[in-house]
């Protein structure tokens, strides 16, 4: 039974090699994500603690320079409170120096009094020059006192000489006075001639806080994030009491701007971070926040009145438990935020790096999603190798012993034979196989060879053993002449195509009783089978042997005088074999034949053909025999 051709191809998905390689790509898969998940599991935390370090390890950098600059502040206010305390112990009580009062200052309006506008444009008094410098005396008990005349003086002299050197670290360098005065070295603000005739200085939180009863402890304060109004930035502002003798003589100032603090303390790692920084009191010293929202406020920045719910939450928990001392990390204050929480000694602040925890996370996990990507890369790359060796190198060769298979179920063992095995692509076992179906090949070729030439002897032997029984199904096996059976068919031909004209001759030959007994049976074979083949001789006839020593003829003739003529020639012949018949009842001493012939009629039977031919020869018997009767 032939096997369709769609169940002997079959197709790609079914392949072996493509199901070897399904197998091979999903227990790879498999293998690689669960891979994955493990160093997923023993970096990712680790990686996300190296993330906060790193970013802890940042912040502590540039706090240690944001503070190295604070201290140097505080070291600036130190040196400007020492170099007043000198002059003002130098100077105090000296006439000339209340009398620059008198030149130098003016009452810009009733118990108000500012230095001279020239003192800020830039003045040039003995060898000295004054510039940047403003001084506004705000109302308070009058008249004005001499030391507090002489404190005045002695802060535009003191801050002429020192505030320049440090006006590229600070906004502005001044001397506030508890008596509601204060003097200031700024080149872009004159602020002393612009403040508000009116302004109570002392009824800020700043200034207030240095004042002796406010501040017992008489120590150097940094405020909080305010607003300067007059000046128009926020600012935050170290303010060192200076007391001698118990009198509260000045504040050693500095402002530091918001835009100064920017650069070092609001500088952020990145895009949503946030800083805040906060001091003892939860008061907002800075914040990179501040920035974007611009809160219009005026007195320093508290939880109460800078509405920014994370600030407010830190500041609360700054404020509600243990001092925060070193570095820490606020993980659970917020479930977005992740806070790195950092003391400043000096001064006494907070800083809070407030982190989104989805940057942290995205950054810990660029580690172990690098290392996913890098097995993902090798994986694909050993999958795309093995693909291309396992089609090289299996599929291919497998292909082609299918196809010499095929060629096998084919029978065409010719074309697998021709087919050199070195062609064909393949190692090892492909190779083997492919070598055995071509070894087998050729045997089946050549026992098919053999086979064939053997079927080709013996259709031969059995066509000559067929022809032979043809022929004795045919022939009389004595005379080897046509048989009755022969004879029965021909007559029948003849009947069936009227239009051939055709004669039938009935023979026997004549007292062949006696010849048989005086010569023996052999010698009536003898003569049987002698004459027979003259009967074969006869042109345009065939010869039958009807029976006994009887003998039939078709002849093809248009005419009898045609027959006529043919079988007198034959009866010559016979007469001229001279087979010797000396006992014959008959007239003749030799072997004669008697005949009788007749026309074949159209529509007639054999049968009747037959009666008419043995009447006619029966009457040449009658008449002596050796005749031909028509
Ligand atoms: N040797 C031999 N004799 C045969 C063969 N067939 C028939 N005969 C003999 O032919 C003889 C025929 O004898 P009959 O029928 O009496 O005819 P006849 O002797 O020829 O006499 P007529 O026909 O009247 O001339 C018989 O003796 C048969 O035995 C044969 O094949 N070989």
């Amino acid at each position: 039974m032939s096997v369709p051709n769609t169940e002997r191809r079959e197709e790609p998905r079914k392949r072996l090699t493509t199901r070897l390689l399904w197998h091979v790509i999903s227990v790879s898969v498999v293998l690689l994500l669960a891979t994955i998940s493990l160093v997923f599991w023993n970096t990712y935390p680790s990686a996300k603690q190296s993330v906060v370090q790193q970013l802890q390890e940042q912040v502590g950098e540039k706090l240690r320079s944001n503070q190295a600059q604070l201290q140097a502040v505080e070291a600036q206010a130190e040196l400007l409170s020492q170099a007043y305390l000198d002059r003002y112990q130098a100077f105090v009580g000296n006439p000339e120096i209340i009398g620059r009062f008198e030149k130098w200052f003016e009452e810009t309006s009733p118990g108000v009094f500012r230095l001279q506008e020239r003192f800020f444009s830039g003045t040039q008094i003995d060898d000295r020059l004054f510039r940047g410098l403003s001084v506004f005396v705000g109302p308070g008990p009058r008249p004005l006192s001499d030391e507090y005349k002489a404190r005045l003086v002695i802060s535009v002299i003191v801050l002429s000489e020192m505030a320049p050197a440090w006006r590229k670290q600070v906004t502005n360098t001044h001397f506030s006075f508890p008596e509601n005065s204060l003097a200031e070295y700024s080149l872009d603000d004159p602020w002393g001639r612009q403040a508000a005739k009116d302004l109570v200085i002392t009824d800020y939180s700043t200034v207030r806080s240095t004042l002796q009863h406010e501040n017992p402890s008489r120590t150097p304060i940094w405020t909080g994030l305010y607003h300067d109004h007059s000046s128009g930035y926020w600012t935050i502002t170290y303010q060192q009491p200076l007391d001698l003798h118990g009198q509260h003589l000045i504040n050693t100032s500095f402002d530091v701007g918001l835009q100064q603090l920017n650069e070092t303390l609001n500088q952020t790692e990145g895009e949503n971070v946030e800083t805040y920084v906060l001091n003892e009191t939860g008061a907002l010293v800075s914040s990179s926040t501040l920035i974007k929202k611009r809160p219009e406020r005026q007195d320093t920045l508290t939880p109460e009145t800078y509405d920014d719910p994370l600030y407010q939450e830190i500041a609360a928990r700054l404020l509600q438990g243990d001092t925060v001392q070193g570095q820490q990390i606020w993980d659970d204050l917020d479930d977005d935020y992740l806070i790195l929480v950092q003391h400043l000694g000096t001064p006494n602040w907070w800083y809070f790096s407030v982190y989104p925890k989805a940057m942290i996370t995205s950054q810990a996990l660029s580690l172990p999603l690098l290392i996913a990507l890098i097995g993902v890369a090798l994986v694909v790359a050993v999958l795309l190798t093995m693909t291309y060796f396992v089609r090289r190198e299996v599929s291919r060769p497998l292909t082609q012993l299918a196809h010499v298979a095929a060629l096998v179920d084919q029978k065409n063992y010719h074309e697998i034979e021709q087919q050199s095995v070195e062609r064909m692509r393949g190692y090892g076992e492909v190779k083997q196989v492919l070598s055995a179906f071509r070894t087998m090949a050729r045997r089946f070729v050549a026992a098919n060879e053999q086979l064939e030439k053997r079927i080709d002897e013996r259709t031969h032997d059995l066509r000559l053993a067929n022809r032979k029984l043809d022929e004795l199904a045919h022939l009389d096996g004595l005379t080897e002449l046509l048989n009755r059976r022969s004879l029965q068919l021909d007559i029948d031909n003849v009947l069936a195509n009227p239009d051939v004209s055709c004669f039938f001759v009935m023979a026997d030959l004549d007292d062949f009783k006696g010849f048989n007994d005086n010569y023996g049976h052999e010698a009536g074979d003898r003569a049987l089978i002698a004459i027979g083949q003259l009967f074969k001789s006869v042109e345009q006839s065939r010869t039958y042997r009807f029976g006994g020593e009887e003998l039939a003829m078709l002849c093809r003739a248009e005419t009898a005088a045609e027959v006529e003529e043919r079988l007198q020639q034959l009866q010559q012949r016979i007469h001229k074999l001279a087979i010797d018949h000396t006992h014959s009842r008959r007239a003749s001493k030799v072997l004669t034949a008697s005949f009788g012939y007749t026309k074949i009629r159209p529509g007639e039977t054999s049968r009747e053909l037959i009666q008419r031919a043995d009447k006619l020869l029966y009457k040449a018997k009658a008449q002596g025999g050796d005749c031909i009767i028509n």
